[in-house]
């Protein structure tokens, strides 16, 4: 993939307050905790991937950091600013990339990109730059007279990507980004976000591929039962649960014959 110095704009760049911080975040589903008081925090710079077992509280956590679910205790905050009480603000610093986002059949790339930047409020002499370097970071500029509808699963990920870019976000949230792509799209969208982490923004990703998770991933949180029954670099993880492969440490903290959560100390603190 080509690289380009500025993949991040300004207004993205790196900033005191941690890009992502959970405080005792917690979900309820009737008499059902799927969240249970999340302590997370991911800085600027970092790739940061949510592990978990089906129905672990994945998809409950990321809904609530975008803003699309209220939080029953804690809030996430975004560069500071809290979901809950400062929303405007929190969005203004996140994209949120669902695992099968909404394109609009009918438009071009540089059409879609000047519609997501218009919701922004970005009017199309300032988007038009801005569409035009990101189609070409993500190699769809040889693409941009074509309508969406005839468009690989591939390209309408990597189309959706550069829509969650468009307004200089320093949070891109992302869930299972990888599923149904082929060899080559997955390498590039893996590649697109670590570029992204490296020019000072921070990802965070749930993912059901361990693979994905022990070679993109600075650090993991893995959830189980709704809470953070371990937290490290992959290699933190290993040592800590004594594996050689993540599979095994996944399956180690998260299987029939885990230790119950609340007795789990996070990598660092177990050191
Ligand atoms: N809207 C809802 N109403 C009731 N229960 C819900 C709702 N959303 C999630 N849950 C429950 O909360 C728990 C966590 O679900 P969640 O979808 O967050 O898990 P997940 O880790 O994303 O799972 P998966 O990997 O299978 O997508 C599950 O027990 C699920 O049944």
């Amino acid at each position: 993939m080509t690289s380009t110095p500025d993949v991040l704009p300004p207004q993205a760049r790196p900033h005191a307050a941690p890009a992502l911080e959970l405080v005792n975040l917690g979900k309820r589903f009737g008499g059902r905790e799927a969240v249970r008081r999340l302590n997370v925090r991911v800085e600027a710079g970092e790739l940061y991937a949510l592990l978990g077992p089906n129905g672990a509280g994945k998809t409950s956590t990321i809904r609530m950091i975008a803003g699309l679910s209220r939080p029953d205790t804690g809030e996430a905050r975004i560069g500071g600013h809290s979901m809950t009480t400062d929303a405007q603000a929190a969005k203004q610093h996140l994209a949120y990339l669902p695992d099968d986002p909404l394109l609009y059949d009918k438009l071009t790339p540089p059409e879609y990109l000047e519609f997501v930047a218009g919701l922004w409020g970005m009017n199309a002499a300032q988007a038009a730059p801005e569409a035009e370097r990101l189609l070409k970071w993500l190699q769809l500029w040889p693409h941009r007279y074509e309508r969406t509808e005839g468009f690989s699963r591939g390209m309408k990920q990597k189309l959706a990507l550069a829509g969650a870019l468009i307004h200089g976000p320093r949070l891109l949230l992302l869930d299972e980004p990888l599923t149904g792509l082929d060899a080559a799209a997955s390498r590039q969208v893996k590649d697109a976000l670590r570029e992204f982490v490296d020019a000072g923004g921070a990802v965070v990703l749930t993912t059901h591929i361990l693979e994905v998770a022990e070679r993109l991933a600075d650090r993991i949180g893995i959830i189980a039962g709704g809470e953070l029954v371990a937290e490290g670099t992959p290699a933190e993880l290993l040592a800590r649960t004594e594996t050689a492969t993540l599979e095994d440490a996944f399956l180690s903290l998260t299987g029939p014959t885990a230790p119950t959560p609340s007795t789990n100390l996070r990598a660092e603190e177990n050191e």
